[in-house]
């Protein structure tokens, strides 16, 4: 149990760990390539070396150099056998985009994860690997893991993908779709949701030489016989985790910046100190730090379909906000590590915050929030959210504090020292 320590912050500037989409997405690509790569400032996370781990079983040799610095040497889209399960924790983007990796090999892979991950879905990444013929099953049929891969078929073509519930599955038949005979073109059965993960994958591939385009917004090919190009490349800060210190700034007062953002990150969830900025807070972007600094809050109506990752953040902000905030277009907040709509729901009220919830939507009423016990459903994102009301509401503690270990594991430290 964590308590937080209601305080009055000081101005600052804060230093964020590498991103985790990045960071994932820098290490496939690596291991697909053939030399070495170095990437410098990958984010150190448990679900970052579980992706680490898989690409070290399935042939890159990866070791961390004494300056910090990751050394990738890869296996040219060529990964090796390994006949024992592959367990991936609650790591959705690693089980999702990794599923696309294992379809490259010519022997089976077993991906499985706990018992979180065993509910999250994947069956439509599935569908669309069997229609271009790798068997790609889900052990309870119900296309949640464990999943069996069998690849062996490069041939690729054209396949048909439902991206509504996760942009996941696209990412990875992109980064595949490379090394497939004839490429693959990827139709959508609809818009995506997530949509700008999608296109951090496709900047990440382009900075490993490889192309893939987005023909619409439901027709996406990747050319085939590419290679990837090895290279010494790096990774911004992460902009999700950003917004728990953006966060800060505005529920306080305070004016934080976080340090070395340039002004044309692809991450979505930059977009949460616009909607800070929105409610009432003044945002400054000197093209390096990008400062929140809190005032009159006032509830917005948002559409977060595209920043699911930021709305823990932006809900409990609202709980101090004048008026009433809506959420829309949240559907897939209910398949992430917890069902998010109904975890922050159930925490604000706890707090004596109005919070009225939907199928895809949330609706917060801002007022005067008291303490609670908050649980944290083993997510990281509901502990880092609710830790921010702590800084203006006394009596705050937080449950298993130690799931910030997912995606940022000094967090804790970092948020101490405001
Ligand atoms: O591709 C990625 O790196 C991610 C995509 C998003 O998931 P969905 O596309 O499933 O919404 C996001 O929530 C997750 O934290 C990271
Ligand atoms: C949903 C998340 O991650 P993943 O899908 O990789 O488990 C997250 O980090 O908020």
């Amino acid at each position: 149990m964590k308590q937080v320590i209601s305080r009055n912050i000081q101005d600052q500037v804060v230093n964020i760990p590498g991103s985790k989409s990045i960071s994932h997405r820098m290490l496939i690509c690596a291991a697909l390539a053939d030399g070495t790569s170095e990437i410098y400032n990958i984010l150190d996370s448990e679900d970052i070396s579980l992706t680490r781990k898989t690409l070290a079983c399935m042939g890159a040799q990866i070791k961390t150099r004494q300056d910090g610095v990751l050394s990738v040497t890869g296996f040219g889209g060529r990964p090796k056998p390994w006949p024992d399960p592959i367990h991936l924790g609650n790591s959705g983007t690693s089980m999702r985009l990794l599923a696309g990796i294992a379809a490259l090999g010519s022997t089976p892979y077993t991906l499985t994860g706990d018992e979180r991950m065993r509910q999250r879905p994947m069956g439509e990444l599935l569908d669309a690997l069997g229609r271009i013929r790798i068997s790609a099953d889900s052990d309870n049929n119900e296309g949640t893991p464990p999943v069996l891969i069998q690849g062996g078929d490069r041939a690729g073509g054209h396949t048909l993908l439902d991206c509504s519930r996760s942009s996941q599955y696209l990412s990875a038949l992109l980064m595949a779709g490379a090394f497939f005979d004839q490429g693959l073109v990827i139709d959508l059965t609809g818009p995506a949701v997530s949509q700008p993960y999608i296109d951090l994958t496709l900047d990440v591939m382009k900075q490993f030489g490889v192309n893939a385009f987005r023909i619409s917004d439901t027709c996406y090919e990747v050319p085939g016989g590419q290679t990837y190009a090895a290279g010494t490349r790096s990774v911004e800060p992460d902009l999700s985790n950003a917004g728990y210190f953006w966060a800060a700034g505005a529920v306080t007062g305070a004016d934080i910046g976080v340090d070395n953002i340039g002004t044309a990150s692809l991450q979505g969830d930059l977009k949460q100190a616009y909607i800070f900025e929105k409610m009432g807070c003044s945002v400054n972007h000197d093209g390096r730090v990008l400062r929140v600094k809190g005032q009159a809050l006032y509830g917005v109506d948002v559409d977060m379909s595209d920043t699911p990752d930021a709305v823990p953040a932006v809900a409990v902000t609202a709980a101090f906000a004048q008026g009433t905030t809506r959420i829309t277009n949240i559907g897939h907040l209910r398949i992430k590590e917890c069902d998010r709509i109904d975890a922050v729901c159930s925490q604000l009220t706890k707090m004596g915050i109005k919070a009225v919830q939907g199928p895809d939507f949330m609706e917060i009423t801002g007022g005067t929030p008291h303490g609670a016990v908050i649980e944290t459903f083993n997510d990281h994102r509901i502990a880092m959210a609710f830790a921010v009301t702590g800084l203006r509401v006394d009596g705050i503690q937080i449950e298993n504090p130690g799931c910030v270990e997912k995606s940022f594991p000094t967090f804790w430290q970092l948020f101490d020292a405001l």
